[in-house]
């Protein structure tokens, strides 16, 4: 088995960036026509991109793939696979369903695909500490339970409960102490 891109799928607020850096492998930032949250870095969290922008490319053939989220457009550009594809390092990706069959159809075996999920309750809690309102809460969370039943497709789940914070924790040092001790 040879790893080179671990792909972290799931709900809003169930806490894959969280585990996106404990896992501590560099990180591929996608695109997004999604205005920045404060305290969020272009270039850094995501590449802030007009729609536009991201139309026109993915119209050129130079996406691997687009989805439009609660509204806003989320994509890999080609020149991302192609420094994937050049790196011996593993790298960590978020991407939601559709993203993560796209690229589980050019990465084959060589993604793992981790799936987090949470209580309901626990992430509305995450997204109000998070300062967004009871509408934003209501949209985001609007897919919860399909995006939750989508994670049987990946190769292995994490219950990121508030309750199962500690196990999850030492779970994703042991994830990335394999991985990256197999690379
Ligand atoms: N297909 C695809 N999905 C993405 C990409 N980047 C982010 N996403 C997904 O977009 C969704 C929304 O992300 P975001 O606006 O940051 O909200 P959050 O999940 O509440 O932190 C998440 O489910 C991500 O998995 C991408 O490049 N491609
Ligand atoms: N197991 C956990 N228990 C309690 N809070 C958590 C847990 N995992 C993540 N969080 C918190 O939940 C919030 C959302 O996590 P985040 O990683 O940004 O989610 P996502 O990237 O899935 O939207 C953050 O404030 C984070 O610190």
């Amino acid at each position: 088995m040879s790893i080179s891109l671990v792909v972290l799928q799931g709900p809003s607020a169930v806490g894959k960036s969280t585990i996106q850096s404990r896992l501590g492998m560099p990180r591929v930032v996608t695109w997004t026509s999604r205005p920045p949250r404060e305290g969020e870095r272009d270039g850094v969290d995501y590449c802030f991109k007009e729609r536009a922008e991201m139309q026109r490319l993915y119209g050129l053939g130079q996406m691997v793939e687009m989805t439009e989220y609660h509204g806003n457009l989320y994509g890999t550009p080609l020149s991302l696979v192609e420094e994937i594809v050049g790196q011996a390092e593993i790298r960590s990706v978020i991407l939601d369903r559709v993203g993560a069959e796209k690229i589980r159809q050019l990465f084959g075996d060589r993604i793992l695909l981790i799936g987090v999920k949470a209580a309901r309750a626990d992430c509305e809690r995450r997204l109000e500490a998070r300062g967004h309102g009871a509408a934003e809460i209501g949209v985001r969370l609007s897919s919860f339970e399909e995006e939750v039943e989508a994670l049987s497709d990946c190769d292995i789940i994490l219950n990121n409960t508030d309750a199962n914070r500690d196990k999850v924790d030492a779970l994703t040092i042991c994830l990335r102490e394999g991985l990256v001790n197999r690379a």
